[in-house]
């Protein structure tokens, strides 16, 4: 199994290029499932997850194609409606073929994610908005069935708690109902809008993405497409967080900072610099301490879970303290004990990490759990005295593209090793 061996080494220093986002390709890949027409879609990243997706959507009959970072997409002939066990235990996001394949076909069966790591992640909300729009849904021996006679409905559809991937997928199933469906409490997250925009180059009639309320005219069928996927915000903070915690200065290239927004402005209070244009965001730490920051998880616009774990590694060599509150996870801290197998210096409260900062960090065999864990790891190894191993870096692979090389360029000691 392959491991991440890191050997503290001083500032980061350099520029990056950002990769697609892995949770803008994942929804948009399975968005080719609903039309007969070719889809192509640029900008995918070459990650663990993404070639999950296009097994998936292979099993499913589709044809696919991969090009350096273009994918094609054929899913004319799709000759079975069943995503089982095996490929949805791998990646939850696997849940949005759901949405697509009932849209076009009438039925599907999934199987039904589990929990995970971070959480329950029950899909209670993708199942009730299905229902709304016409679906019988059964779930039994762990598969989700799910028909409709004829088109399904459109519907208004109230979502009592913000999701990202039941907006997606009762989104995708919207676009070819039979007139028109209302998400309300819809989350507002940039993935959301970058997959309405192609959604609507396809011919599709979606309104409001980025807001709370989402409004879809159905139609009978979509085009083709060719889409750009959107710059991954969460790949591109966890390299400002890598600058910010070494002291060094980082430029990411091909990123869109206006999708980083809570990010950008605690590095700010953290001490660095941060400027940046369209496409290009650099953080400059002119070499000092970062100072600690209190953060609080929030959908979109508000803090990113997924850079909940960055923030916690570089709090612990911080001045000062700062506190870390997770709301969207009920267990997303478990790169805590990892930390403090480091020498870090964090209490848990209830769903707060308590961060007290000026650890001299040393290296440790550490275990990554999952994801972002994973990457505050990294992080961590960058900073500290000595050598880390990273154990269990599949996690990491998932959702970044040779994190070993991007941080090999910008001056890191990290090798991937057996
Ligand atoms: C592939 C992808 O895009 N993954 C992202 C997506 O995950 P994902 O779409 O799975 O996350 P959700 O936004 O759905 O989850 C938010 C919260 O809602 C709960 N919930 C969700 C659905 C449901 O039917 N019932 C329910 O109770 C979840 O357990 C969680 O507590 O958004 C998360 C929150 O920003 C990110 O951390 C993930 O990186
Ligand atoms: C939690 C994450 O992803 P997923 O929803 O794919 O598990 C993540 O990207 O941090």
């Amino acid at each position: 199994m392959d491991k991440l061996l890191i050997k503290g080494n001083g500032p980061l220093n350099g520029t990056v290029r950002i990769s697609g986002a892995k949770n803008a390709a994942l929804p948009l890949l399975m968005a080719g499932l609903l039309t007969e027409k070719p889809c192509v879609f640029t900008n995918v990243p070459a990650l663990r997850d993404v070639r999950t997706t296009l097994a998936l959507l292979g099993q499913l009959g589709a044809r696919v194609s991969v090009e350096a970072d273009k994918v094609n997409i054929d899913a004319s002939e799709i000759t079975n409606l069943i995503a089982p066990y095996d490929l949805v235990k791998t990646m939850r996001a696997s849940i949005l073929v759901l949405g697509p394949l009932l849209a076009r076909f009438g039925r599907a069966q999934v199987s039904l994610p589990g929990g995970c790591a971070i959480g329950a992640r029950p899909v209670n909300l993708h199942l009730s908005g299905l229902e709304l729009m016409g679906a019988k849904i059964e779930v039994e021996s762990g598969y989700i069935s799910a028909h409709v006679d004829g088109r399904l409905q459109g519907a208004n559809i109230f979502m009592d708690m913000v999701s990202v991937g039941a907006t997606e997928n009762l989104m995708m199933a919207a676009v070819l109902a039979e007139g028109t469906t209302i998400l309300e409490n819809a989350a507002r997250e940039p993935e959301i809008v970058d997959l309405a925009n192609c959604l609507n180059s396809m011919g599709a009639k979606v309104s409001g993405a980025g807001t709370d309320k989402i409004v879809i005219q159905g139609v009978e069928s979509l085009n083709a497409c060719h889409h750009s996927v959107l710059p991954d915000r969460i790949e591109t903070g966890t390299f400002l967080v890598a600058a910010a915690a070494t002291g060094g200065k980082v430029r990411c290239e091909h990123a869109a900072p206006d999708t980083l927004d809570a990010v950008i402005s605690k590095l700010k209070e953290a001490g660095a610099k941060v400027t940046y244009g369209d496409d290009w965001i650099e953080l400059d730490m002119q070499g000092q301490q970062p100072k600690s920051v209190n953060i609080k998880t929030a959908p979109h616009p508000g803090f990113p879970t997924d850079m909940q774990a960055q923030f916690v590694a570089l709090n612990c060599v911080a001045s000062g303290t700062g506190v870390v509150t997770e709301t969207i996870f009920e267990n997303r801290f478990m790169h805590v004990p990892e930390l403090q197998r480091m020498g870090a210096s964090i209490d848990l409260e209830a769903n707060s990490a308590v961060c007290r900062g000026g650890s001299k960090l040393k290296g440790a065999q550490v275990m990554a759990t999952d994801l972002r864990a994973s990457a505050s790891l990294v992080i961590a190894g960058l900073v500290a005295q000595g050598e880390t191993l990273v154990d269990r870096i599949y996690h990491l692979d998932r959702g970044y593209e040779q994190i070993e090389v991007k941080l090999g360029g910008l001056g890191a000691k990290i090798q991937r090793v057996q």
